[in-house]
């Protein structure tokens, strides 16, 4: 059987390891399983198997695969592709080189290639569309699977990159799977936030060993990873851009909702906003809650209206960290994530990189080098933690806030002597690889908030974090129609609006801090938006 190249369904693709196999089950049992319940695609890659095993184990694998109407892909090994007839062959870096191989192999085969970063891409370009078909584009998260790896995890940015590489090097026939450390609770993520910067490219499939093979019942964890890529709303079939804007009345809208839902709003922050934090989330009709227990995050995380604010300058080890993130994931409940000093440290980038890959954030808020860090923008490594607002180009940090929306698909903040709030939550649904219908970062709809310079702001500990506060309580006091965007606008427009009013009230720092929260107080439970200081305007 020949399979056209255009009519391989790269979605869900088996990759076999016999060495994992629960008891009870066989390589030919867990491949059954996995092709009955939505496998579309398998490979028989067997690194420790002498050849006359390999043979015999492919053809009994070829067998299942035909029944499926499968293609069969070999790993590593040209010889045994061409002495069973299978449909491909997968290679790696260090393999067979992809020219040979393609001689051997013929015009009609399918023929993989792994690809760990965008010189790669291309190599395969200047190759053109007769060599390679698909590239397994990893390695995307830590695992254990693959011995010796020779490749750190490059996480969904590092996909990105791959991705950005086929469009810039116009390889539009190669298609791509993610491979490494994919499960289920990273797989949604990694469709929704690996599409290329021009949005025209996503993955068109996701690429697993031990999810399946390991899998005690291979065919509810098949069914599961199916279930993950085609009914969630990570999936695309119109995407759609989100073109409501904010206004005072919807904002107005949000302050009653917040009001009368009275959130909890989980804290794990570093000490020195933890006290100012709670006081500002208790003036905004809120009810703080600064824990750092591993196992009770689920339980807060299932109480209504929870919120969780994620503030990276917490001390609490990374696996709470990752366990909050997962928590509130899983119940669809809000994260605002706030990555201080984003770059200004390795441990902080790692840190700050290593959570942007684990979980998905409602809302990313940063100062002005935080955000332009996080886009990839900033020319020089941050100085510390304060931000470095200066009088930046307005275009730059708009552009900024956009990217770094786009990429994490989140509502994106960047707060400085103007605060910028970029909307990157598509409304449709995601598809593997059409990615976002064309639409790019400057698509997004950018909001502009100004009040002109506050500089006592600066001069308090934690009222940038503080900010994190007043958006996870309003994130978090949401109906279940209500609108993020507006929501998080809203937060912004009220904190810039209370920290003007407590300067013209206070008599120094100290006083600030009380002014600051009293005016929380006063404009919140006033909930006149129209009447507020701070300045809501359109950036396109
Ligand atoms: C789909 C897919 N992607 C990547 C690999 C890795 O291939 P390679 O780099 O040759 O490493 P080994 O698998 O040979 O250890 C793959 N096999 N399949
Ligand atoms: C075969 C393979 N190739 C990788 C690459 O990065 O090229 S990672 C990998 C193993 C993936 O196994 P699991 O799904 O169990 O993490
Ligand atoms: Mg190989």
């Amino acid at each position: 059987m020949v399979f056209a190249k255009n009519d391989v369904d790269y979605s869900l693709y088996l990759v076999t390891d016999s060495t994992m196999l629960p008891p009870g089950t066989t390589l030919c049992s867990q491949v059954e399983a996995g092709l009955k319940n939505g496998v579309t695609l398998v490979q028989i890659r067997e690194k420790d198997t002498e050849t006359r095993d390999f043979v015999e184990e492919a053809l009994e694998v070829q067998k299942i695969c035909k029944k499926y109407k499968v293609p069969l892909i070999i790993n590593d090994r040209v010889d045994v592709a061409m002495a069973i007839d299978a449909d491909g062959v997968h290679v790696g870096q260090s393999d067979m080189p992809i020219p040979m191989v393609r001689k051997l192999l013929g015009p009609s085969k399918i023929l993989g290639w792994s690809v760990g970063k965008p010189s790669e891409v291309e190599t395969l370009a200047k190759w053109g569309p007769d060599m390679v078909d698909y590239i397994g584009v990893g390695t995307l998260f830590p695992t254990l699977t693959k011995k010796n790896p020779k490749k750190s995890p490059m996480g969904p940015q590092g996909a990105i990159a791959v991705l950005d590489a086929l469009e810039e090097f116009k390889a539009i026939w190669c298609r791509t799977v993610g491979i490494g450390g994919l499960h289920p609770d990273n797989i949604q993520r990694v469709i929704c936030q690996c599409v290329s910067s021009n949005g025209k490219r996503s993955l068109d499939g996701i690429s697993l060993v031990s999810d399946i093979m390991a899998a005690p019942d291979a065919c509810a964890a098949t069914k599961r990873l199916r279930g993950l890529l085609d009914g969630s709303k990570y999936q695309f079939v119109d995407c759609k851009l989100n073109e409501t804007f904010p206004t005072t009345a919807s904002i107005q809208s949000v302050i009653s909702q917040v009001s009368s839902n009275r959130p909890l709003v989980q804290h794990i922050t570093n000490k020195v906003h933890q006290n100012f934090g709670a006081n500002v989330t208790l003036a905004l009709g809120s009810s703080p809650i600064m824990s750092e227990i591993e196992s009770e995050v689920s339980e807060l995380a299932r109480i209504p209206n929870a919120s969780l604010l994620l503030n990276t300058g917490s001390v609490a080890p990374i696996e709470t960290l990752k366990a909050a993130i997962n928590a509130y994931n899983e119940v669809n409940r809000p994260i605002t994530f706030d990555p201080v000093g984003y770059s200004a440290t390795e441990t902080r980038l790692c840190l700050n990189n290593t959570l942007l890959t684990y979980g998905q954030f409602t809302c990313i808020k940063g100062n002005c080098s935080e955000i332009l860090s996080l886009a990839k923008l900033n020319k020089d490594r941050m100085k510390g933690v304060d931000a470095n607002s200066g009088n930046m180009d307005i275009n730059l940090l708009v552009r900024a806030t956009q990217i770094v929306a786009f990429q994490y698909r989140t509502i994106a903040v960047c707060t400085g002597e103007f605060d910028c709030v970029a909307n990157g939550i598509f409304d449709g649904k995601y598809k593997l690889s059409s990615g976002t219908a064309g639409i790019t970062a400057e698509d997004l709809p950018c909001m502009i908030i100004e009040d002109g310079p506050i500089p006592i702001m600066g001069d308090i500990t934690a009222s940038g974090c503080s900010l994190g506060s007043t958006i996870a309580c309003f994130i978090g006091g949401l109906n279940s129609t209500g609108n993020l965007f507006d929501a998080v606008v809203g937060a912004v427009l009220l904190y810039k609006s209370a920290g003007k009013l407590a300067s013209t009230r206070c008599q120094g720092s100290g006083s600030f801090h009380v002014q600051l929260i009293d005016a929380l107080y006063q404009l919140f439970h006033e909930n006149k938006p129209e009447s507020w200081s701070a300045s809501l305007k359109k950036f396109n």
